[in-house]
């Protein structure tokens, strides 16, 4: 084509583009208007705004509905920013993660409340728990076990501990990336990391530094550990790509992980939350039983979710610290709503040894 035919061409496909996003502006305004009303309606009732069964029902019904470009992934990133704008319509959103700026678990909580709402840096995983239980924070992000290296037993034990309810689970796929701003591997005395996250990437840790003397500094967080990095000289993280952009650390290695599978799974919590049925949900029990020392104790408590075909997808046990005694608790993830008649029903034989701390949409 001619350069002047390939402008006029271009020109063309641009209005076109505009009048779409006209009409799509246009169409978002009044998807905005009808959320507004939801808002009224659900204030008059006192009813909770954040619905996660019902976003999951819209995202699977437009991917049905999708014949075009648009694939399940990219319908979920455009609607969850809807979502996002709608709810801080109906009422502003402040979300505390832990942080600081570029831990996975920021990235988690960007990925289902968007660019609009007003997010926290927290300085450990207690801290988040803490404000949204004295709701200084609206809902929190916390990581809850890894697909490689299992449960963050922080997470486990502040949820049986905590006045919070789970509102969701969010799956996230973790890339690690080895930053420095040593120019050789020589020069690097300490790595910085979130523990976790060293048993992740065991592999690469042996090939590059079995026999070289350097620390392992376990922090609280990955981004934690790059932010430190940037002002100490000798060091390196192990981060992600994004923390460390962020703090200006040049990246040495990318996908450094054991797994290319590697995920982690995190929740997000709020105070007094509960969640509707959706048909296909999960449920946390934090289980505190009589005899956790005696024979059977736990083989009769499981025995009643085998009696209702219920699946028990997690299963963690933690001590109990107050007695001096060598006992346990167990922490709980099934298949199942608070709603389903068997579930109820194991609820109800239990209920003064199980706490009930949320059911929610289940992903993956
Ligand atoms: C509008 C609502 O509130 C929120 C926003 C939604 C949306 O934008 O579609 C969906 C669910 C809720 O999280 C609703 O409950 O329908």
């Amino acid at each position: 084509m001619q350069t002047d035919s390939v402008e006029t061409e271009l020109l063309k496909l641009r209005y076109t583009i505009d009048s779409l996003d006209e009409q799509i502006l246009h169409l978002l305004n009044q998807r905005l208007d009808v959320v507004k009303k939801v808002g009224e309606l659900k204030r008059a009732n006192n009813s909770i705004i954040y619905r996660p069964e019902r976003e999951k029902s819209i995202v699977d019904r437009l991917t049905q509905l999708s014949s075009g470009l648009l694939t399940r992934p990219a319908i979920e990133a455009i609607f969850q920013e809807i979502f996002a704008v709608a709810r801080n319509i109906e009422l502003p959103e402040r979300i505390a993660y832990l942080g600081p700026e570029g831990s996975f678990t920021h990235q988690a909580a960007e990925s289902r409340f968007g660019a609009i709402s007003e997010y926290m840096a927290m300085g450990s995983i207690r801290s988040v728990f803490d404000s949204v239980e004295t709701e200084r924070a609206r809902f929190g992000i916390v990581p809850i076990e890894n697909n490689q290296e299992g449960s963050v037993i922080e997470t486990i034990d502040l949820l049986s501990e905590k006045d919070v309810k789970i509102v969701a689970e969010i799956l996230m796929p973790v890339h690690f990336t080895f930053a420095s701003k040593c120019d050789k591997l020589t020069d690097i005395r300490r790595i910085y990391s979130k523990d976790i996250a060293f048993r992740q990437c065991q592999k690469f840790l042996t090939d590059y530094f079995e026999g070289i003397s350097v620390e392992y500094i376990p922090v609280e967080s990955t981004s934690k550990a790059a932010r430190k990095i940037s002002e100490e000289p000798n060091s390196a993280a192990i981060c992600s790509h994004i923390a460390a952009k962020l703090y200006n650390i040049p990246i040495l290695f990318n996908n450094i992980e054991d797994s290319q599978s590697n995920a982690t799974r995190f929740f997000i919590i709020g105070k007094n939350f509960v969640n509707q049925r959706s048909g296909n949900d999960k449920t946390t029990f934090v289980v505190n039983l009589p005899d956790s020392d005696k024979p059977g104790s736990l083989f009769h408590f499981l025995e009643e979710f085998n009696k209702r075909n219920i699946n028990i997808t997690k299963i963690d046990s933690r001590p109990v610290r107050n007695k001096g005694k060598f006992q346990s608790w167990f922490y709980l993830d099934f298949d199942g709503h608070i709603d389903d008649q068997s579930v109820h029903d194991i609820y109800t034989l239990h209920r003064q040894h199980i706490k009930w701390v949320g059911s929610y949409v289940k992903l993956g």
